[in-house]
């Protein structure tokens, strides 16, 4: 294991934050730390770190006790949201400055910082300052720069948060690409679940200070430990006390093969995507379906139907408390 967390506890003064948290990070792994604000993600993240001591528990990283080390002794490299570079120094200077203040031989950082900024795409920027940089491209440079000391372990705290959805997007793939490339351990923190999903290979939910669950992101979505995670993860809908995805939910409008009675209240085109707004017994529900079913079955509001989870779908039984 890359990194073993064990029985983490971290209060900030009586208010704990991390209560009884442990995580087991493979090496190699892309690892999401996934869920809402102030359920503990950042916390976590510096605990790993080193920039936050816990009160309880303990921190190992490539096998041996860190969890009284401080960080430049940890061999980890560290990116948040705002990465705050040299404004004076160059984007080679910045992405340098770690082999310059190791006192690594020049001919060495030289090669080795081109070769960085080939692997996030900036070589044609070297000779600029930060401000001469877009969001996305600072941001990269930022993991250059946390990469160049060659780090046992990356730590990311909402990399993209502050970028535009777009840019975001495009980061999101550049990352998992980058990591295929470099497979060095990264633990992200995002509390947005389609980048997890779509960036991770092992996410963990963390909300309230605990772990709620651990595992890849098709196991997440497909089978969640319980209805927040559920919610969480994607949309749900309520179908006969089940909560169920609105993509497994098949309509038929032919009046045979069993099902639920419903009524069309709306049909609404997202592009691609139809959203099928439902009253069942006077409660709202939704399906999605694709654009060529909705062709297929040309419905209207106020047409009646009748609609089924699809034999795929995993509904969640709602409790009754
Ligand atoms: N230095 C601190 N002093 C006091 N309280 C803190 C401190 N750092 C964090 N907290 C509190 O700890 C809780 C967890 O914060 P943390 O930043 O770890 O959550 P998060 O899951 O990363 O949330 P976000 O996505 O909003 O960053 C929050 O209630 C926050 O207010």
């Amino acid at each position: 294991m890359a990194i073993e967390v064990r029985n983490v506890v971290k209060r900030f003064g009586v208010t704990p934050v991390l209560r009884d948290v442990s995580i087991d990070v493979a090496s190699g792994s892309l690892t999401a730390l996934l869920g809402p604000s102030g359920g503990g993600k950042s916390t976590l993240l510096r605990v790993i770190a080193g920039l936050e001591i816990p009160d309880a528990g303990t921190v190992a990283i490539s096998g041996a006790d860190a969890t009284n080390l401080p960080p430049q002794k940890r061999n980890v490299g560290f990116v948040f949201q705002h990465y705050a570079a040299f404004k004076h120094m160059t984007v080679f200077r910045n992405v340098a400055f770690g082999l310059e203040i190791r006192n690594r031989p020049k001919d060495e950082i030289r090669p080795r910082v081109r070769e960085l900024l080939e692997l996030v795409h900036l070589e044609d920027f070297a000779d600029r300052y930060p401000a001469q940089l877009s969001g996305g491209q600072r941001q990269r440079m930022a993991l250059a720069r946390a990469l160049a000391v060659e780090p046992q372990v990356l730590l990311l705290d909402e990399p993209f948060g502050a970028l535009d959805a777009q840019v975001r997007k495009e980061l999101r793939t550049w990352l998992r690409r980058l990591h295929d490339e470099v497979h060095v351990t990264t633990v992200f923190v995002t509390h947005d679940q389609e980048e997890a999903i779509e960036v991770a290979d092992t996410i963990v939910v963390l909300a309230d200070g605990q772990v709620k669950q651990i595992g890849s992101p098709d196991e997440v979505y497909d089978n969640p430990a319980d209805q927040f995670i559920m919610r969480f993860l994607g949309p749900v809908t309520e179908l006969e006390g089940h909560l169920v995805r609105p993509h497994d939910i098949e309509i038929s409008t032919d009046g045979h093969g069993g099902g639920i009675s419903a009524t069309v209240s709306r049909v609404v085109r997202l592009g691609f995507e139809v959203r099928v707004e439902l009253l069942i017994d006077q409660k709202e529900a939704w399906a999605q379906v694709t654009r060529s079913t909705i062709d297929d079955l040309d419905l209207r509001p106020g047409q009646a139907v009748r609609v089924r989870p699809s034999p795929s779908a995993r509904p969640l039984a709602l409790s009754t408390r």
